[in-house]
């Protein structure tokens, strides 16, 4: 096993001169609590980006560039996230375990030098995906959410947007992976019995802490509010205690409604889906 650590403000892995030997023992649920944190701040910015272009429905019609060099079936978005996915799959970014692909058809191996990312899944249970969900609620129901209805013309901008959207989502509701690892490792005398019995009922009571969410859905709408006001030197516009109700680039209740409807849900599914395997 790599001989890595997490850092504590760091999804990236430290090299090994930063630390001790076994990996797992370093991956608290503190700290992957913490980076969950960090996540968000990518998430609200990336929505708040998406929400500069309309909704720009084009880009979604996989009949608009007709059957253009074999795209023939796909949409902007479609072949902008495939092509994407080719180049950063020969780059090596597929070998960090916390980045998984949306479509794995064309992809082919890396030709860098592999990066020595710490192992710390589980190898039985790593393959957990839940892409396609991801896939389906980001164009379903986010988008049409966060982006106001017309068209600019810019699909290529837009598509672009929804990239980074789409990735962080999946690497945040994906690392319920992790989380789950650390809860497991914390306490497998409490999970065994309930993975034993396939009881997804147990698992989920198991690893569901209700105040812990709330926090997180009162906060991601918090950071919808600061990171999305107009920032101006002249006072009267700021308010720096936001309590007022500033101008925001994304609805707030829009991201807390992200969160509570299908990003907590989903890695919740992800940490089931992890300690179903955990065992085998
Ligand atoms: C991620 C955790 O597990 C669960 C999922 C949460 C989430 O997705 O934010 C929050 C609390 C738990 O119910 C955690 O305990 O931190």
């Amino acid at each position: 096993m790599a001989s890595q650590i997490l850092h504590k403000n760091s999804s990236r892995a430290l090299p090994e001169s930063s630390c001790c030997d076994d990996p797992l023992k370093t991956l608290s649920l503190e700290l992957v609590r913490d980076t969950l944190v960090r996540i968000e701040d990518s998430i609200v910015f990336a929505l708040i980006e998406r929400a500069r272009f309309p909704l720009n429905s084009n880009a979604y019609d996989a009949s608009y560039l007709g059957n253009h060099r074999g795209h023939g079936g796909r949409s902007i978005s479609e072949v902008f996230v495939r092509e994407t996915e080719v180049i950063e799959a020969k780059l090596g970014r597929y070998q960090n375990p916390e980045e998984i692909p949306f479509f794995t058809d064309d992809l082919a191996s890396p030709f860098v030098p592999a990066f020595n990312y710490p192992q710390v899944l589980y190898p039985a249970a790593a393959s957990v995906n839940v892409s396609k969900d991801i896939w389906d609620m980001y164009f379903k129901n986010l988008l049409p959410l966060i982006a106001s209805e017309g068209d600019d013309g810019d699909y290529v901008s837009a598509a672009a947007a929804d990239l980074v959207c789409l990735q962080v989502l999946s690497r945040r509701i994906h690392y319920g992976r992790q989380v789950a690892e650390v809860k497991f490792s914390d306490a497998p005398q409490d999970y065994s019995p309930a993975i034993r019995a396939k009881d997804r009922n147990t698992l989920m009571k198991l690893l569901t802490f209700e105040s812990v969410e709330e926090m997180v859905k009162r906060r991601v709408e918090k950071k919808a509010k600061v990171f999305g006001q107009d920032v101006t030197l002249n006072d009267k516009n700021n308010s720096t205690d936001f309590d007022g109700e500033p101008n925001c680039k994304v609805d707030p209740s829009v991201v807390g409604q992200l969160y509570s409807e299908w990003v907590i849900p989903l890695t919740k599914v992800v940490e089931v889906e992890y300690l179903l395997r955990r065992l085998d």
